[in-house]
């Protein structure tokens, strides 16, 4: 029985993050060639270049790149939305999201804001259009770096809906000291879910 996607994510992530700790080694042309073998595995099991379809139907964000569980992109996270609709995760940060050695490249922290302040959004839609809401402006204001392998809390909260607008402000902790603070604009499209055929909801 083959591997859910799941593991297979999994067993990805760890060879990225090896393969970001190893020199470069003649062991690695060999590692080269096998990987192409599992990539012709794979390939023979999909026909469609462009599966947009298989995210949009999806009951849960799996695909996306912050809390996509069959994405090995995403470390994944797992968002939780508390009674007062704030919306939070803990992450360790790992080598494949390094900027300056040893921290968190900035544009990972925005990527990660922007998604948790976004999930803070969908999950309190009283009184906003029935569109996508999706980001029109994204603020961001680096206090102090983050560091690889220490647990990082990411947590957003809405701050205001005006019809189509929706505001949301969050931000990166670590110790209990904050790190990277965002306010971010989203704008609910003027497509809705249901113009869109087998669409289950989306951010
Ligand atoms: C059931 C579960 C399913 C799960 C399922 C998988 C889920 C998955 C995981 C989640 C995922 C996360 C996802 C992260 C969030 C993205 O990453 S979203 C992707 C990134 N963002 C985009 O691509 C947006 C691109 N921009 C656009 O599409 C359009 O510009 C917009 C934002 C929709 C606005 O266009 P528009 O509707 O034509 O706007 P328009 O009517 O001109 O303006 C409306 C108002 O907004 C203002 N406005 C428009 N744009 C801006 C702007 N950029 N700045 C300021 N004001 C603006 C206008 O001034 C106007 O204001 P008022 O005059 O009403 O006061």
């Amino acid at each position: 029985m083959p591997a859910p996607l799941e593991d297979v994510a999994d067993a990805l992530r760890r060879m990225m993050d090896l393969l970001l700790r190893v020199d470069d080694d003649p062991a690695l042309g060999h590692i080269t060639s096998e990987l192409h073998a599992v990539s012709d595995l794979l390939e023979a099991e999909f026909d469609d270049e462009r599966p947009f379809d298989k995210m949009l139907h999806s009951d849960a964000p799996r695909h996306d790149p912050v809390s996509g569980v069959e994405n090995a992109i995403a470390p994944p996270i797992v968002v939780e939305v508390d009674s007062d609709g704030t919306a939070h995760a803990e992450v360790d940060f790992g080598l494949p999201y390094q900027g300056p050695k040893g921290l968190l490249h900035g544009g990972i922290s925005a990527l990660f804001l922007d998604h948790v302040l976004s999930l803070a959004n969908s999950n309190n839609r009283s009184g906003v259009d029935n569109g996508f809401l999706v980001t029109a402006q994204l603020s961001l204001r680096y206090h102090k770096p983050v560091p690889l392998f220490e647990r990082a809390t990411v947590s957003a909260r809405q701050t205001s809906i005006d019809g189509r607008k929706v505001r949301a402000a969050g931000e990166i902790s670590v110790g209990g000291e904050v790190a990277v603070s965002a306010e971010g604009l989203f704008i609910a499209t003027r497509i809705r879910p249901a113009d869109v055929p087998g669409d289950k909801g989306g951010a």
